[in-house]
């Protein structure tokens, strides 16, 4: 499918490689539930969603680790981690996509890019035992072909393993194959494995705004990605 990229050149894609939090779904929320929770169970001062977002999108054990080193500094983090961990996964498969939403367009630029015969997979630092669920609740499950999770592979985002993987899977060609992410994790994935990558603008981006990120182009909206050939238009 050729699409036009608003700000960019036309790409002839084969597939989409979607980065899961801050791209697809606005899962912040359950982030936040889930980390107070294990806050309060550790008698250890709360986060609000401000300062939980900047630590997303890096995998569960940075998130916790930072969330501790945060509280207590950096010494105490590694001695209390081992004890956090199971903690928060317990309340984090609780929260799982019980809070959060999709990004308004998303579901209409699924939409349009599998009717153009793209295929669609995810690669998220997500672990599997949580991309999976947040899936299925938020009735996006059925659009992908395959869902790589942090855990899929040895390495993670920014490391273009997972991206590398995901194309092989697909039998697509890496510079045929658009990474959507959100954030400098996936277009440095994207730039080493040699695939072309948009950012969305409303996700999770480590503090450091996308504008300032290198990659192909910056959205607004998924639904903004249009087929090359046709007339410009917003979907409902
Ligand atoms: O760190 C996470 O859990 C989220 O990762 P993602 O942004 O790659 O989906
Ligand atoms: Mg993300």
């Amino acid at each position: 499918m050729r699409i036009a990229v608003p700000g960019s050149r036309a790409f002839d894609i084969q597939a989409a490689l979607f980065d899961l939090d801050g791209t697809l779904v606005d899962s912040l929320p359950d982030f936040v539930v889930a980390l107070r929770a294990m806050l309060a169970e550790m008698d250890l001062p709360s986060i609000d969603a401000a300062q939980a977002a900047p630590l997303l999108g890096k995998g569960v054990d940075h998130l916790v680790r930072a969330v501790l080193t945060r509280s207590v500094g950096d010494a105490q983090a590694d001695a209390l981690y081992p004890v956090a961990r199971p903690i928060y996964w317990r309340h984090y498969l609780a929260a799982n996509g019980r809070h959060g939403t999709v990004f308004p367009g998303v579901v209409n630029g699924l939409n349009a890019l599998r009717a153009g015969g793209v295929t669609l997979a995810v690669v998220t630092n997500k672990p599997m035992a949580f991309a999976q669920p947040l899936l299925e609740a938020m009735a996006l499950d059925g659009y992908f072909v395959r869902v790589c999770g942090g855990d899929t592979f040895a390495r993670m985002k920014p490391d273009p393993l997972p991206l590398l993987a995901a194309c092989e899977a697909l039998g697509c060609a890496p510079a045929r194959a658009l990474m959507i992410g959100d954030s400098s994790n996936d277009s440095r994935a994207a730039r080493a494995a040699g695939c072309p990558v948009v950012l969305m603008r409303y996700g999770y981006n480590h503090g450091v705004p996308v504008e300032d990120v290198d990659c192909d182009a910056v959205l607004d909206r998924l639904d903004d990605l249009i087929a090359a050939d046709s007339t410009p238009r917003r979907h409902p």
